[in-house]
Formats: C-alpha cells, structure tokens, sequence
C-alpha cells in the first residue's frame, strides 16, 4: 500500500455517492439515492472543520467516506497520499485502524469492560504487548482529564466522561485523523463543552472533523463544510 505525503492529511475530490435502491437500508425501492454530490473538501494538519447540514443533506455519508468505512460512486479520496478507493476492504480496514479514530453520538464503549480496557482495546488488534496497552490507555485517559476513573465501567460513568473515554479511545493508535459524528449530541451543553475542549485540544498536532446540527459545536470548529441536498453549499 504506497502512501505519499501530501499537505493536507485528507483531500477529498469531486465525490459522488449514490446508494442503490435494491441495497439501500430501505429494502428494494428501486430508487437510487444521491447521497453526496460531487463534494469536495480539504482537512489541513491542525485544524478543526464542521460539517454542517439539515438532517438528510448527506453530513453521515461524507464522514463515512472520509473514515474510509466506505467507498464513493465517484471521485477521489485520499488520506496522507492514499486513495482510499484503490483499497481492498482488508486494506482499507487496517488503514482505517492506523489512520483514523471515530467518535459517535452514543459512544459505542463496551459495557463489560472498564474504561481502560476500552481505551486499550484498539491496542489489541494493534498487536502491543499488555503492558503497552494499560500504560498508553492510562496516559490518555489522564489526558482527557479522568484519572481516578480508570477502572469505572461505562454505566457508571456520566456521558460526559463516557465520551471523553471514546475519545481516548479513539486516539490510541496515535491517528492523523479523528473523526466525529455528532460528538456532543447526547450531552447537556456544558458537559458538551468540556467534550469539545477535548476535541479541539487534539487538533493541535492532527485534523479534527466533527459533523454537527449545534450551532455552538460548530462554532468551536476552525471552519464549516455545509451540505444541502448532497452539495457543498459552503
Ligand atoms: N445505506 C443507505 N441506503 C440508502 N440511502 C441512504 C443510506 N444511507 C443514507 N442514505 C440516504 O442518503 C441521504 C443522506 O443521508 P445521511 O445519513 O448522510 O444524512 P445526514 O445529513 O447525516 O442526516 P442526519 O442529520 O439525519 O443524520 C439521505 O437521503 C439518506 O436517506
């Protein structure tokens, strides 16, 4: 997998996603949906970019092809020089775990487990020994400002914290690019405040994508890609 450095982490030309009515999550319309549309956009090294958009303008869509968890119909996305769509599903899935950290609306941590297991867990698939895995999940559960809640279980955990555990987790491959979907959207506004600290704390050494309805969300970001009907409005 050749990968070239570019200056922007993640470049993202004239992409066009249609989902196909016999695929689509609605069963066999028949109906082809155009998603995204001829979209393009940068993320520079260092920055925090919005995407913003009523709900259907296609905000899932792009952080789903930017995330490399899907491919487009048409056009080209290339992370750190790679296009992604050249990847074979193998290859972009373990490109995605070295390149990418994601963070959702709900969280997505393991009940069972205790934040630091959760933290660490990416870690596993990564290959480090025990020992690396606890010492880089507790120094960034530190980072995120929860120390002394290391060994709690999500549930008793508020979503606040919750989501800064899903943030650490996020970051424990060290990824260029962390990507987030609606990171405050469960949380009261302060508590989501202190969520978006977080996230533009990390930018400073990496880009930062956080799709939002929140008028102050992204008012944090360093610029907004808004979206209508699939197209770049600005
Ligand atoms: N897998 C799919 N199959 C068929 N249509 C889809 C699929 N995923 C999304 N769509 C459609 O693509 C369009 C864009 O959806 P997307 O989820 O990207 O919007 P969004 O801006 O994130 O919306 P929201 O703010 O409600 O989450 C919508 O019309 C949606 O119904």
């Amino acid at each position: 997998m050749a990968t070239q450095h570019s200056s922007a982490p993640v470049v993202c030309s004239d992409v066009t996603r249609r989902y196909d009515g016999s695929t689509g999550r609605f069963g066999t319309s028949g109906t082809t949906v155009t998603a995204l549309d001829n979209v393009s956009c940068e993320i520079t090294h260092g920055s925090v970019v919005g995407v913003a958009g009523p709900s259907g303008s296609g905000k899932s869509t792009l952080l789903h092809l930017l995330a490399g968890l899907d491919t487009p119909t048409a056009g080209d996305i290339q992370i750190y020089g790679t296009s992604i769509q050249t990847l074979s599903s193998r290859e972009r899935t373990a490109f995605r775990r070295s390149h990418i950290g994601m963070v959702f609306q709900r969280f997505h941590l393991l009940p069972a487990l205790t934040a630091v297991e959760n933290v660490a867990l990416p870690l596993v698939q990564a290959g480090d020994s025990r020992r690396k895995r606890r010492d880089r999940a507790t120094e960034l559960l530190d980072a995120v400002g929860l120390d002394g809640r290391h060994k709690h279980r999500p549930g008793s955990l508020s979503g606040g914290e919750q989501q800064r555990v899903a943030i650490a987790r996020a970051l424990a491959a060290d990824p260029a690019v962390v990507i987030a979907d609606e990171p405050t959207g469960e949380l009261d506004r302060e508590t989501g405040k202190q969520v978006l600290d977080v996230l533009t704390d990390i930018a400073t050494d990496r880009a930062v994508v956080i799709a939002s309805h929140d008028e102050y969300t992204l008012s944090r970001t360093d610029r907004v890609i808004k979206l209508r009907d699939g197209r770049r409005e600005t």
